[in-house]
Order: C-alpha cells, then sequence, then structure tokens
C-alpha cells in the first residue's frame, strides 16, 4: 500500500514576480509501505524544499503531496525528518531536546518510559558522555548525531533524511547508516533518503531516483538495487549488481550534468563520484 504520494508537484518561492524562482515541477512519486527510497540530487537542486514539502513545512503551488491517504497540511511526528542543519534547540541539553521530542511522540508514556527512552537513543548515536552538554558545546558531527537519535526516538512511521549524514567522519557515518537501516527494518518503517552520495544511496536504499537539476527540477528515470540485505559494504564492491548498478547512475548523472552545462551559464555540482568510477567493469 502507498504511505507517501507526491502528484504533479510544482513549486516557486515567487509566484508573483516576474523571476519565478521556478524550483520543482512535475514530481510524482509513489513509496510504498516499507519500502527505502533514496533520491540522489545536485547541489542547489531543490532537495531541502522537497523534503519541507513532505514534512509539510512548505506547502506545494500547485499539485498535492499525500501521506497514508490524506493531504498533508502540517508537520506530523508520523514523519520523522533528519535536517542537514541539525535543527536543535540551542538552550536545551541533548538530554533535553531528545525528551522533548518523545514527548510530542508520546505523550502518554510514564517518566521512567521517557527516561529509558531518551538514554537508549543517546547511547545509540554515542553521546552518553555529552548527555547534559547543550549545542554549542558539542562539534558539528556530534550535534548532527542528538538529531539522528531525536529523529528515531519519536519512532516515526517513516524516516525522511535531508542529507543527514554529510558532517559525519567516515566512521560514525558507516554506524549510523547501519543504525537506520538497523531501526527501519525492526520496526518495518518506510525511509526516504535525500543524499548526494550515491554509495550512501546504493548502500541503503531499495530503488534510487535522481533528481534532475532545476529550475524546475524533477524526477528522473528510478534505479532498482537488487541487492540482497542485510548488505556488506565491504563485499558490495565486488558485487557485479551493485558495480552495474553504481556505473548506470553515474552514467546517467554525468550525461544530464553535461546536459546541463551546454543549456546554461549555472554551474553544478555533481553528486559525490569518485574518478574511479569509470574504471569498474560493467559486468
Ligand atoms: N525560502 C526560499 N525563498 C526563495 N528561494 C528559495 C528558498 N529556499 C530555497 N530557495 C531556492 O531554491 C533552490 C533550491 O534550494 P534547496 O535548498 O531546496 O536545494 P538543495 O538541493 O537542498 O540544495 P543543497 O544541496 O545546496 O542543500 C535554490 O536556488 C534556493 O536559492
Amino acid at each position: 500500500m502507498a504511505i507517501l504520494e507526491l502528484k504533479n508537484i510544482y513549486k516557486t518561492y515567487n509566484p508573483a514576480k516576474e523571476d519565478k524562482g521556478e524550483i520543482l515541477d512535475n514530481i510524482n512519486l509513489t513509496i510504498e509501505e516499507g519500502e527505502f527510497v533514496a533520491i540522489v540530487g545536485f547541489s542547489g537542486s531543490g532537495k531541502t524544499t522537497l523534503v519541507n514539502l513532505i514534512n509539510g513545512l512548505l506547502k506545494p503551488t500547485e499539485g498535492k503531496v499525500i501521506f497514508k491517504g490524506n493531504t498533508v497540511e502540517d508537520t506530523s511526528h508520523e514523519r520523522g525528518v533528519i535536517f542537514q542543519n541539525y535543527s536543535l534547540l540551542p538552550w536545551l541539553t541533548v538530554y533535553q531536546n531528545i525528551d522533548m521530542a518523545i514527548q510530542e511522540a508520546f505523550p502518554k508514556a510514564s517518566k521512567k518510559e521517557k527516561d529509558v527512552r531518551v538514554k537508549e537513543y543517546i547511547e545509540m548515536v554515542g553521546l552518553t558522555h555529552a548527555t547534559n552538554k547543550r549545542p554549542k558545546e558539542l562539534s558539528g558531527g556530534m550535534r548532527q548525531r542528538v538529531s539522528v537519535a531525536r529523529a528515531l526516538a519519536m519512532d516515526p512511521e517513516m524516516i525522511i533524511m535531508d542529507e543527514p549524514l554529510g558532517a559525519l567522519d567516515a566512521l560514525t557515518r558507516g554506524n549510523l547508516q547501519d543504525e537506520i537501516l538497523k531501526i527501519w527494518e525492526r520496526n518495518k518503517r518506510t525511509a526516504l533518503l535525500i543524499t548526494n552520495d550515491v554509495d550512501e544511496a546504493l548502500y541503503m536504499a531499495d530503488r534510487i531516483i535522481p533528481l534532475k537539476p532545476g529550475p524546475k527540477a524533477t524526477l528522473g528515470p528510478e534505479f532498482k538495487v537488487n541487492i540482497e540485505r542485510p548488505r556488506n559494504k565491504t563485499a558490495l564492491n565486488d558485487d557485479p549488481e551493485y558495480k552495474k548498478t553504481r556505473n548506470q547512475i553515474i552514467e546517467y548523472l554525468m550525461n544530464l550534468g553535461d546536459a546541463q552545462a551546454a543549456e546554461s551559464t549555472a554551474t553544478y555540482e555533481l553528486p559525490e563520484i569518485q574518478p574511479k568510477d569509470f574504471r569498474w567493469d560493467a559486468n
């Protein structure tokens, strides 16, 4: 059953002005319950705008966002967003930031239950030692981990991630990818990951959809990731299916980037791609 539907979404920030700032156009997407979908996009193409539309922070200029059969009008803890810019309350400690989210999601839980949950998620992201610190006392990566813990602690039906792990070192990033996958699988949740990292998308998602560069950014064709779970990062490098899909996506993105550069004077930043990508056999 579809949990999220995007229907003919068009978004401009400036409908009245001549320069309309047309960000998204003709966005159609259906995500089934339990799926893990990744959208891979160019920098500045409208990824955060799309997340905010799904979250309910923004309204589409035209079209509809439908969650569990109802048009999204507002934010809801059923859709937990991990933002790229941490968005923590600066005057609250790590504990209090997470506790506040849990209060909202589980208003009827006892004080003890909430306390156990807060501590469980702080431990999950390895921040027990920083429980009573405020955001300004934390590094960027630590703040991002609090943000991940806060979103997951609310046990949202849909986990929406807007480049959530970009600020982290490789080890922490890998650990959190695994934690997110565990929670998604264990609790049978639905996940939408917005990223510019093709490898992250391939490791985590069931299908990957490129967001073409704007103005009027729209979704490209989907690429299915037919690789069994649980996936092993080291083994993936030798998996023919992984190599094939990776090359297909990268080739598609490179062609898009070239076409866009030929048409426009604007410069676009490609999603994270290594030169080694083209050395691999597409077998
Ligand atoms: N509130 C706003 N008012 C006007 N224009 C906006 C607003 N928010 C974003 N934009 C414009 O919309 C476009 C897409 O921005 P958005 O943040 O959605 O892209 P993004 O793909 O998430 O970017 P990045 O990868 O750099 O984070 C940009 O040109 C940006 O300047």
